[in-house]
């Protein structure tokens, strides 16, 4: 039976992959006690041990627990933390990606599980810059709003507990003002861009959720395709799979308001486009629960295809 470790399994995308694997009877769980977290001897022979390390740390954490494992270990490693993100010799672990990804993720060694953000925007426009509808220099637009566990122990103490001196009492805060957040590299490459895009992260007062929008021209795009033409080539490239629902557009076009929170307790992913017939511009919209298929339901989808199982509904 295969032995996993989650570095990290008391943070917050730690436990919801605790949580997630808490009823698998097919894997073997090696646990660190919550007080011995940071024993760096411990944690370097749990990752010794196992088959397959998942790393919920900071990256810092994550590099130095890819470093106590050296070349030589056979352990297999599955990255939530920025750090390997965009590194050439991991593999992207976002299974929708393209169709060869399921097979690159199920025998690598070395996995980066894409960001949360990241995601919902790659998952807009990967597709379709490998449909020749979006240029790769088109100066992109990313706006978006994150539940506060999407910060982790740190943002949650300061979102809930009124009595610290840095609580934040905001019901909504933009921050990555300066367009410069950690995740535009990532976002940038794994999307196939070649003009570095323009995202503006913000975060509302509700612990999970997440919905990413990028807003097009449709003059702009490739062939000046319709609001149609847009939807299918996202559908066509998620069809096949059961975690991407490109959302019907007549479905979608009837939607006046929408909840970020809507997908809270899912692995799953909705893409929205919205527009008017015959306007000029489309708006492409992801929702996600950022602990779900933004976190530890993407580690949790990774850590079977690496094992070769197939999960049961
Ligand atoms: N939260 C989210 O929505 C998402 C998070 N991620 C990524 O997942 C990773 C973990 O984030 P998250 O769970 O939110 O963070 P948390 O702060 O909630 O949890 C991190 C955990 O790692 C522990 N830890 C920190 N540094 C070390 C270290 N050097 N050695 C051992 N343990 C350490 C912390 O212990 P202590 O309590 O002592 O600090 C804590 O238990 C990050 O890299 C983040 O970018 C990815 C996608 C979404
Ligand atoms: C709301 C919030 O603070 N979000 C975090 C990103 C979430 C996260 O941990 O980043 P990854 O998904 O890339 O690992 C931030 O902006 O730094």
């Amino acid at each position: 039976m295969a032995k996993i470790f989650i570095d990290g399994e008391h943070g917050t995308t730690g436990l919801q992959i605790r949580s997630r694997l808490a009823e698998r009877t097919d894997i073997e769980i090696i646990s660190i006690p919550e007080e011995e977290r940071r024993n760096t001897a411990l944690r370097e022979e749990f990752l010794r041990e196992a088959d397959i390390a998942i790393l919920c740390l900071p990256d810092d954490g994550a590099k130095e627990a890819v470093s106590m494992l050296g070349v030589s270990s056979t352990t297999r490693i599955i990255d939530t933390s920025t750090a390997h993100r965009v590194d050439p010799d991991w593999v992207y672990g976002f299974a929708e990606s393209d169709p060869e990804r399921p097979e690159q993720i199920a025998s690598a060694r070395f996995v980066s599980n894409p960001g949360c953000y990241s995601t919902g925007a790659i998952g807009i426009l990967k597709p379709l810059v490998d449909a020749a509808l979006l240029p790769a220099d088109y100066p992109v637009s990313i706006n978006a709003v994150s539940g506060y566990t999407g910060g982790g122990k740190q943002l949650i103490a300061q979102m809930e507990d009124e009595s610290r001196p840095d609580y934040l009492g905001a019901p909504h805060f933009l921050y990555g003002l300066t367009l410069a957040h950690k995740h535009v590299p990532e976002m940038k490459i794994r999307s196939g861009l070649q003009r570095t895009p323009l995202f503006s992260p913000s975060v509302g007062r509700f612990a999970q959720g997440m919905a990413v929008q990028v807003p097009l021209h449709l003059a702009d795009l490739d062939g000046s395709p319709s609001l149609r033409s847009v939807h299918e080539a996202l559908a066509e490239h998620y069809r096949g799979q059961n975690i991407v629902a490109v959302v019907d557009l007549d479905e979608s076009m009837a939607i006046q308001r929408l909840d970020p929170t809507s997908l809270n307790g899912k692995d799953t992913m909705n893409i929205y486009v919205f527009g008017s017939e015959g306007g000029e511009h489309v708006n492409v919209v992801a929702v996600l629960d950022n602990l779900g298929k933004g976190a530890s339901g993407a580690a949790v989808q990774n850590m079977d295809l690496m094992l070769g199982i197939t999960p049961v509904d």
